[in-house]
């Protein structure tokens, strides 16, 4: 029998106002796929992804992690804390009064993990930043933050991880370095992740399935070369957007 998808999400709906902010969204995501949501500013990735997560209940619908009832329209059958995932969002959340190190011990203290001194040195050590242990978020940079932000979301060892626009106000070289660094780790990891952007070509150079969204609804799902290939006017709008 196939394994149960990573993800199952049957006719998500969910409405802060009178237009869905998620219109009946479906989105099926195999274990160990690197899927990303591609979608213009505010048509609602954040808000999937948040659901996903357990930040939000919906307001029809319902979604399965791995076979597992998690979210039922408004019931949260499945709390955030125990959805094993990982999430990197835009606001990295960093807290001013913990090191490097300690921002990385801290997950695994509240799961209660074992070898938590191995467990952080060895994220330290794959982000190679063991010279910023003991230093403070204010005293990295831009692109050392975005380091410590991801080591936090992966040192649990999620077999999800759900990133928002991760990459985002990052300079090209160090943009290339750590969408390298997270492609090598969600391959070696078998990791299953959902990453949202709005830039098409982080999609289709990252992406096993591409799903694009357009005001809260998936418009079009399949493989980079699929989306090529695709002949919705939408789509084509969204991937060639000087063509
Ligand atoms: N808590 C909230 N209350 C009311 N409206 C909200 C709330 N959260 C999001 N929205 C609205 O829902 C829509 C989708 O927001 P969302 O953040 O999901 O979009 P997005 O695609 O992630 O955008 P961006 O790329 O700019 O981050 C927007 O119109 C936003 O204003």
């Amino acid at each position: 029998m196939a394994p149960a998808p990573c993800i199952a999400l049957v006719a998500a709906t969910k409405r802060y106002g009178p237009r869905p902010v998620l219109d009946a969204v479906n989105l099926s995501v195999a274990q160990g796929a690197f899927v990303s949501i591609l979608g213009e500013s505010g048509c609602g990735k954040t808000t999937l992804l948040r659901v996903l997560a357990g930040l939000e209940p919906l307001d029809s619908g319902r979604l399965a992690l791995f076979g597992e009832p998690a979210t039922d329209g408004p019931r949260l059958l499945l709390a955030p804390h125990r959805r094993s995932l990982g999430f990197l969002f835009q606001d990295l959340a960093l807290w001013p009064h913990l090191t490097v190190r300690q921002h990385l011990a801290f997950g695994l203290e509240v799961r209660r993990m074992d070898r938590i001194p191995e467990r952080t040195a060895d994220m330290l050590g794959l982000l190679a930043i063991e010279d910023l242990a003991g230093r403070y978020p204010q005293q990295l940079s831009g692109g050392q933050q975005q380091l410590v932000a991801l080591g936090r979301s992966l040192v649990v060892n999620p077999k999800l991880l759900l990133m928002d626009e991760p990459l985002a106000n990052l300079d090209v070289r160090r943009k290339s370095h750590i969408r390298n660094l997270i492609k090598t780790i969600a391959t070696q990891r078998q990791l299953t992740v959902v990453y949202v952007t709005h830039d098409h070509r982080e999609a289709f150079a990252l992406s096993d399935r591409i799903a694009v969204m357009e005001r809260g609804r998936i418009i079009e799902e399949g493989s980079p070369d699929e989306l090529r290939r695709s002949t919705n006017p939408l789509v084509r709008a969204f991937i060639e957007p000087d063509g």
